[in-house]
Formats: C-alpha cells, structure tokens, sequence
C-alpha cells in the first residue's frame, strides 16, 4: 500500500503556504530578518508544537509567520513546499496564502504575490507541477478589511484564480462575508471556504447557500446533518479533508476515530490534503499512511482519493483528463 501511495501522481487543494514553513528555514529567516521568535532552537520549535483546538495552532502559525518579509523570503518558502511535492509526488497544486498575516505588518501584497508567483513559475519550468493561487481572508479579522485586501487583490487579478476563508472559525460564519464574496465572484474568482471544521454544520449551510462556493475546506462536521451529507452527495461538492490537521487540531481525539473512511463510503467527494503540513507532522504522503496505518481504507479507496483531487482541482477539463489518464498509466 504504501509503495502505491508513493507511486501515484497526486494533486493538493489544501494548502496553506505559511503552513509549510519549516522550523530550519524559520531560523535562517529570523537570523537574516533580525525578526525575534521565541525559540531558542529547532527542538524548542517541535516542543511548542502541541495543540489543544485550532486557536493555539493559529497563535504560533501567525508568530512563525513574522520572519517572513521580502520577496525572496516568499519564493524560499514556496520553493522548499516544491520539494516535497516532488518527493510526494505532487504534479498539480492549489496554495492558500493569508495576504493580511503580512500586510499588517507593512510587508506589500506586492512583494507575498511575486515571491510566490516566481517560486511557481520555477517549479513548472523545473519540474512540470502546475498550479494556481488562492487567496485567503482571514475571518476573525471583518468584512471591511476583506474588501481591502480584495481591492489589492485585482492588480494581481491574473495570478490569483479564487479566495478563500479561513483563520478562527468559531463565531466567524461565512455569512459574516457574504458580500466580499459576491463581489469576488462577480470579478471572475472560485470560491471556496473553510467550513464545518471546528464549527457545526450550520457553517457548512452558510458556505454553500451565502457564499456560493466551489468547495469546501474540511467539512468534516457534515456527517451530523443526513440531509447535508445527502445534498453533498447528490451534488458532488469536493471536500478538501486534512486528516493530520485534524488530529493535530483534536477535531478527532485519535486518528481511529476520524470519519473520512464514513464521509468516503457514503459517496462524498473527498480528497486528501496537508492543511499545515510543518505544523501538522507531514505532507500528503504522510496523511494518506496514516490513514492507511489507522483506518480501513483499500487501495480502490487511495485510487478514489487521488482521482477525486485532480477531478476538483480549479483546472481546465483537458488538463483533468490528462492528469487521470497519468493515475492509471502509474496503476498498470
Ligand atoms: N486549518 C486551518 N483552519 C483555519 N485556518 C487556517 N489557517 C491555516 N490553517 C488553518
Ligand atoms: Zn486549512
């Protein structure tokens, strides 16, 4: 099982890329930045890494994320995601990025974009990933400062294919965002949104009937509602499910206990993801062992996986084909 896992050309929809930003680089920027963390070295880092619910996730994510403040600090970061996807084996991926996390702090949305951008470029020319960037508003800050971003946003309207939602969830409901959302829709953006992670199913009703979004991030949380499950189902919705994340998240106490098998068995469209995958303790790969290593799941399930992250992923239908036709060669 796990020589398949390897093996098969994959996609990932769910990732953050200040998520990816792993302890070693996050010293080397610190020291170069003059930017303090407080960590006196990389095992002090891995020590702090212990969550009880997303909010203690997020307060380290976002301090980690201060050493990073030119445009190099970006291509770094986003070079060294590259790597792994080429150890993993990731031909196609859809990066979050949290442009306020930087803003805030007088970095320009400039100088996040073109990093990222540039890394991207390098990344298909090297090796053949391709890729799209979403951006991402952060919802515990308000709808006002959303639109702000999404102002800045349009100068890079070519380089960014859809927004996003993500950040505290509990008591930040999509319905919070609902017009930055029709707005960004009627400028040609996809849409997804984080919904139905911590928070109960009513977030994911709110996404789908306020946001009109293409997908949902996690959405594990819909299994408590049969007739969403249904309506799920019935629409093929993709689900962008982290499975590390929410262990790590303690969305499910034990991986055991995780429901992605069930979502999977009922005729969801489910797909796996590494969220954070420096704070969450892998990537792709790494999710679907655990799985594996944890849950019934079949290699009929992996093959489904797979072939539903290019079927969701935000490209073209030829490029769909091409990359499911690419899944079988690698199955025979
Ligand atoms: N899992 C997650 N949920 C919400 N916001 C995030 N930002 C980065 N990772 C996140
Ligand atoms: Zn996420």
């Amino acid at each position: 099982m796990i020589e398949l896992i390897k093996k098969l050309p994959k996609a990932e929809l769910h990732l953050h890329i200040e998520g990816s930003l792993e302890p070693e680089l996050m010293f080397r920027l610190a020291k170069k930045n003059d930017v303090k963390i407080p960590y006196e070295n990389i095992e002090d880092v891995r020590k702090a890494y212990n969550f009880t619910n997303l909010q203690t996730f997020l307060d380290i994510y976002y301090a980690g994320a201060n050493v990073l403040l030119t445009k190099d600090d970006f291509y770094d970061l986003t070079w060294e995601y590259i790597l792994k996807c080429v150890e993993d084996n990731v031909i196609h991926t859809e990066i979050f990025f949290d442009p306020q996390t930087h803003t805030e702090r007088g970095v320009p949305f400039e100088a996040v974009i073109t990093g990222i951008k540039e890394a991207l470029a390098d990344a298909k020319e090297k090796y053949g990933i391709t890729s799209c960037i979403i951006m991402c508003f952060l919802r515990h800050l308000s709808q006002e400062d959303a639109f702000e971003t999404l102002e800045q946003a349009l100068a890079f309207k070519d380089d960014i294919i859809g927004v996003g939602l993500d950040s505290s969830e509990l008591g930040n409901p999509p319905s919070k965002f609902k017009e930055v959302f029709k707005k960004a829709k009627e400028e040609g953006f996809k849409l997804v949104a984080h919904a139905g992670e911590e928070a109960d199913f009513s977030y994911i009703y709110e996404a789908l009937d306020l946001l009109n979004i293409n997908r949902i991030d996690h959405g594990v949380q819909s299994i408590k509602s049969p007739e969403l499950m249904q309506r799920l189902k019935d629409e093929q919705m993709p689900l962008t499910v982290c499975p590390n994340s929410n262990i790590e998240l303690k969305v499910f106490e034990t991986y055991k206990e995780h429901n992605i098998k069930e979502l999977l068995d009922y005729g969801l469209n489910i797909s796996v993801n590494s969220d954070d995958p420096a704070y969450f303790k892998g990537y792709v790969n790494q999710n679907f062992i655990n799985l594996y290593e944890n849950l019934p799941i079949t290699e009929d399930d992996v093959i489904t996986l797979v072939k539903n992250s290019f079927r969701s992923a935000f490209i073209d239908d030829e490029l769909k084909e091409a990359y499911l036709a690419k899944v079988d060669l690698a199955l025979q």
